[in-house]
């Protein structure tokens, strides 16, 4: 049965997280809706990056509520939401660097099964993905690891969007990355929203965001400070000066 028409891709209400003793995240919720693009800002060490281990299911974490399209992911393993259709680009890329392009591409294949309640996203063939990526068309055969930071992190996106998700969770996309390849970033991230895709994109970069996401969560010392529309959050930043 298909959930209600109005059900969001992710529903995250209440999320607690913890690296052993220490709390991170103080009850945090947000809604990222079918084919939105939603930034999740805050300083260095608010809790972005634990927010999307947390919804992945790689640190210790309770919520009243965590669902992938109607679909509680609370209990399950990262593996078992990954399968179920939830892309995650982390912020150390974690490609393989022994590896050429198009086998790191070939390794992001789903095994999906069908009926098991998987939801299946936009389809990038590979040659999508090189027109989406240009600069990784003419390496293809060069080795992860003789590529640069930026190359790597379009590199460590499409290998995500190999595996078909329906919601991508993007960790600081253009960080530590030369402004022409924020550029092709910012392109690429705006042809998968058009694709229809969801994502959720942890930032710093403001102009990153205002290009590509709709709406936006201020998250301060594991806590929501601020949610509204992103053309409402540069007033917003400023008296918090949340980048950088
Ligand atoms: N593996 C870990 N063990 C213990 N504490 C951690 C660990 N990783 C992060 N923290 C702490 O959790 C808090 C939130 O970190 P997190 O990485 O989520 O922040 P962030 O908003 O993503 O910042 P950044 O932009 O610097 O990555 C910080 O106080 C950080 O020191």
């Amino acid at each position: 049965m298909n959930p209600p028409a109005d059900t969001p891709m992710l529903e995250v209400d209440g999320l607690e997280a913890w690296y052993g003793e220490a709390k991170i995240l103080f009850g945090l919720s947000l809604t990222v809706a079918p084919g939105e693009a939603v930034a999740l800002v805050g300083r260095n060490g608010a809790g972005k990056s634990t927010t999307m281990k947390a919804v992945m299911g790689l640190v210790r974490r309770r919520a009243r509520r965590l669902a992938l399209h109607g679909q509680d992911i609370a209990a399950l393993p990262t593996y078992a939401i990954a399968r179920l259709g939830i892309g995650y680009v982390p912020e150390d890329r974690r490609i393989f660097t022994d590896l050429t392009v198009t086998e790191n591409l070939d390794l992001g294949r789903r095994a999906v099964r069908p009926g098991g309640g998987s939801l299946m996203g936009p389809d990038w063939p590979r040659e999508a993905l090189f027109e989406l990526f240009p600069n990784l068309a003419a390496l293809r055969d060069r080795l992860g690891g003789q590529m640069s930071g930026g190359e790597q992190q379009m590199l460590a996106v499409a290998r995500a969007l190999v595996g078909r998700p329906a919601l991508l969770l993007l960790d600081e996309p253009s960080e530590g990355i030369a402004p022409i390849i924020v550029e092709q970033m910012i392109n690429a991230l705006g042809a998968l929203k058009a694709s229809g895709l969801s994502l959720l994109i942890s930032e710093q970069n403001t102009a990153l965001c205002s290009a590509v996401c709709n709406r936006a969560y201020v998250i301060e010392q594991g806590e929501l400070r601020w949610q509204g529309a992103m053309s409402d959050l540069d007033s917003a930043v400023e008296p918090m000066r949340i980048f950088g």
